[in-house]
């Protein structure tokens, strides 16, 4: 019996095989047609003649398919439908394609049914356009043409063929008047994107650049502080072997002379410098031991130096230079002042201070969430809804319900695009009727996507519930600000000494002011007023008058101000710079202590090893708090954006801090400088995804539902919170309660700003010029800069004497006088006139 072979290959049915070869001949046809045509087109009128004797074998057509071709342009073209012929061999080349592959996006008859409309037009349109050429429009298009000439006319032809042009149009593309506007719009708002795309990458460059200035400059600064310790180092230790010589010089002096002349002779005791590190060397001379036993003149003590009489057992007196070493002795009178008055507590500035109570602030009823089954139920519905509409399936979908805002947590099923879900932004919102949806796809770290969807009954976050929860009593934070609830209903609680700056932004109405307040109402349930100080620019004037109770507790001040709270913003620059004074100061301070921040600094002045007599001082924060800052830039421009550049660049390490709010974050407003420097970002409702753009770099702001609904950001992940709502009654109450109690004599004083239009030439003396003058002078020259803060950079100078040296150098004529927020003119252009006028001058 025949075994059957079950691995036969399966036979090609013969219909396939068929259909493959009549495929080719279709596609061949339209193959030689269409070189045909082509071919006719070059030399159609040179091949009339050889049509005629198609048998006669010594007539050669031109054609490369000779005659044969020749007939076939003359048939189908030039007696035909003159070019639209080559509509032909395309129909046949896509019919044998078709035939042979069945391609499904191959439709060889719609195209053709398609292309009726110009096969009939494209001839009477040549035949209009060029009336002797018929290989063009063929003898159709002529005839058309010419019945029609004598019908209508020839600006009636030209009339109809635009007209039927245009209603083709209309009823092929539906191209109506809207549709068209919709297109030139949507190309606008698409060439608006590109742009607003195109300043966020500007901008994002420039904060890139500004990051790597600023890590080159610290890296300096690092650099030059550890040379400057090397050096000191360096100079200690020749130092100590020059006295280490001196005492041998004097030993063997000592030896020469006899016990009694010794006595006699004036003994000068060299008083060691600071750092002076000398290992115990017993001598063999004068009856005299001299310890030397404190060296220390950071902590409150003066250089003790005893001096006792003693014999050895051969007579002969003997010198001991004993020293102990610094760092021990130094240590060791720490620990002794610590242990005899206790570590240093700066809350005693102030003993009987009480913090507010909790119970001045409002509780409000609906602290807890309460949403209604049936609305979570059907917008689960209504969203899976809308997606299937889109062709989006769900696998899963989980809803977390925030104070004001829930959150469906959606998993797509396998092979959804995410940018799908993105740009249905738009339509899930419509079909869920609801304002303020936002989509976040994917979630980060989790490989869902998010669909925020407000509550139809939001509750309010009261400052109370935030304030008594247990993350913000609990905190370790250096200067915790509560600013809300998240959408799991968890405290939110942010350190702005980590911060270290922040940028608020939001349009009219949508919380910032209420946002400050919590913001301010955090600190101070935190910390004590020894602790922290307030600097508050209000130009509404109205927003942060409340806290002039706390004055004399909270605030800082400018010396001769008269409010703490300043609504002027003529005064605004004075504060600035006056902070970057104290910055500067603060520097210094941290320099001298070896500490590399204000947190090290304080603790080491608890420990009592900073010395008060040599300017230390225990430090608390400084914040300043801008309510409308576009307001100040609209009114002082560069010289409040330069100082809060600098402050927001450098101030973070000696515990000063910026807050910053605005209502329009417009890029003129928040320049690449100053969001380069405010890491700390908080968005509350914004009128247009530009604005959204500018405050968080991303869109997000203006799909918020206001009251409080906000976006924080650090520059990693966007959180969306509910700001905790402090209503103006509580913020007297608290104010009061403070207010109330003994406070410090006034606001602490920062330090006096003498600004660059004070004093004039005429009452600089010349005669006492300041010991940089020189330098000074070549400086500016060289730079062509006249400014005091290059004398401040350079020479690394405080305000004051920059200032002064600008005055003597208006008064010796080397620069201009004071321009307002420019540079003052340099009035000497090279270094030998400068020289002669130094030689004058001396
Ligand atoms: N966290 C919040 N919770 C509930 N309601 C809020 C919250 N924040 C603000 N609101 C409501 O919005 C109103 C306006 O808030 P706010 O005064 O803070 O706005 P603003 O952004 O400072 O406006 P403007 O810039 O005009 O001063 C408040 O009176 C309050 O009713």
């Amino acid at each position: 019996m025949a075994i059957k072979n079950t691995q036969e290959e399966p036979k090609t049915p013969k219909k396939l095989i068929v259909k493959t070869i009549i495929g080719i001949l279709f596609l061949v046809m339209g193959l030689i047609l269409f070189i045909s045509f082509i071919s006719h087109f070059f030399n159609g009128f040179m091949d009339q003649s050889q049509i005629s004797e198609l048998m006669d074998k010594n007539e050669v057509a031109n054609n490369v398919f000779g005659k044969f071709g020749a007939l076939l342009g003359e048939v189908f073209m030039t007696k035909g439908i003159g070019i639209t012929a080559f509509f032909v061999p395309i129909f046949f080349i896509l019919l044998g394609l078709k035939v042979a592959t069945n391609w499904k996006k191959i439709k060889p008859f719609t195209t053709l049914y398609q292309s009726i409309f110009f096969i009939i037009w494209i001839p009477v349109f040549f035949g209009c356009l060029f009336p002797d050429y018929h290989v063009f429009s063929g003898v159709m298009g002529f005839e058309i043409n010419d019945f029609l000439n004598s019908f209508i006319g020839k600006l009636g032809v030209i009339l109809l063929l635009v007209v039927s042009l245009l209603i083709y149009c209309v009823i092929h593309f539906k191209m109506t008047y809207q549709s068209v506007q919709a297109k030139l719009e949507e190309r606008a708002k698409l060439n608006s994107l590109k742009q607003a795309e195109k300043e966020e990458l500007r901008l994002k460059e420039e904060q890139e650049k500004l990051r790597q200035r600023k890590e080159l400059e610290e890296q300096e600064k690092i650099e030059k502080f550890n040379k400057e310790v090397e050096k000191q180092q360096e100079n200690d230790l020749i130092e100590e072997l020059n006295l280490i010589e001196e005492y041998e010089k004097d030993a063997v002096k000592s030896q020469q002379i006899t016990p009694n002349e010794a006595f006699q002779q004036e003994f000068t005791v060299h008083q060691p410098q600071e750092e002076e590190q000398i290992t115990e060397t017993p001598l063999n001379i004068t009856p005299l031991i001299i310890e030397d036993e404190t060296l220390n003149n950071e902590v409150d003590f003066t250089p003790n130096y005893d001096t006792q009489e003693e014999k050895n057992e051969s007579g002969t007196l003997e010198l001991k230079v004993q020293h102990i070493d610094e760092e021990e002795e130094f240590e060791a009178t720490s620990a002794r002042l610590v242990k005899e008055q206790g570590e240093y507590n700066q809350r005693l500035d102030l003993p009987n201070y009480q913090f507010p109570p909790i119970s001045l602030l409002r509780k409000y009823d609906n602290g807890n969430t309460l949403i209604d089954q049936k609305e979570l139920e059907s917008n689960k519905n209504r969203i899976i809804e809308t997606l299937g509409n889109y062709g989006i399936g769900i696998s899963q979908i989980t809803a977390t319900i925030g104070p004001t805002v829930t959150l469906y947590e959606i998993v797509p099923q396998a092979g959804v695009r995410i940018s799908k879900i993105k740009n249905l932004e738009d339509d899930i919102a419509l079909s869920l009727s609801a304002l303020g949806i936002r989509i976040i796809a994917p979630i980060p770290g989790k490989g869902t996507i998010g669909i925020e969807v407000p509550n139809s009954n939001p509750s309010m976050v009261s400052m109370h519930s935030v304030i008594a929860s247990q993350k913000f009593q609990n905190v370790d934070m250096e200067l915790p600000i509560a600013f809300g609830k998240t959408i799991t209903n968890e405290t939110f609680v942010a350190d702005l000494a980590k911060m270290p700056h922040l940028l608020m932004a939001g349009a009219t109405g949508q919380g910032k002011s209420v946002g400050l307040n919590a913001i301010i109402a955090s600190l101070i349930y935190k910390k004590h007023p020894s602790e922290l100080k307030f600097v508050m620019v209000d130009p509404k004037k109205v927003e942060l008058t409340l806290y002039s109770k706390i004055e004399r507790h909270y605030l800082a001040k400018l010396p001769d101000a008269e409010e703490a709270i300043i609504t002027d913003n003529t005064k605004v620059i004075n504060t600035l710079n006056s902070l970057c004074i104290e910055m500067d100061d603060r520097y210094e301070l941290l320099k001298n202590a070896f500490v590399r921040n204000i947190k090290e600094y304080n603790a080491k002045f608890k420990e009592r090893k900073l010395n008060p007599e040599a300017g230390h001082r225990f430090l608390p924060y400084i914040v300043l708090i801008v309510d409308e800052f576009a307001d100040l830039i609209m009114t002082a421009g560069k010289e409040v954006e330069l100082p809060i550049a600098r402050l927001a660049q450098l101030a973070r390490a000696v515990g000063i801090h910026l807050i910053v709010a605005t209502q329009r974050p417009s890029v003129n407003v928040i320049t690449g400088t100053i969001k380069a420097n405010f890491p700390g970002r908080v968005a509350f409702r914004v009128t247009s995804k530009i604005d959204s753009r500018t405050i968080l770099d991303s869109p997000g702001a203006d799909q918020l539902i206001g009251k409080g609904d906000m976006l924080y950001t650090t520059g990693n992940e966007l959180v969306r919170l509910q700001c905790a709502f402090v209503d103006t009654p509580e913020v007297d109450k608290i104010t009061e309660f403070i207010g109330d109690q003994r406070g410090y004599a006034d606001a602490m004083h920062l330090p006096e700003y003498v600004g660059e239009e004070s004093g004039s030439s005429l009452d600089v003396d010349l005669s006492d010029r300041d010991a940089l003058f020189e330098d000074a002078a070549r400086l500016i020259v060289m730079n062509q800069q006249g400014s005091a803060s290059l004398l401040q950079r350079k020479l690394k100078l405080g305000y004051n004497r920059a200032g002064r040296l600008i005055d003597q150098l208006e008064a010796a004529g080397i620069v201009g006088q004071f321009e307002g927020s420019k540079a003052r003119q340099v009035l000497i252009q090279d270094d030998a006139s400068l020289e002669q006028l130094l030689n004058n001058l001396n």
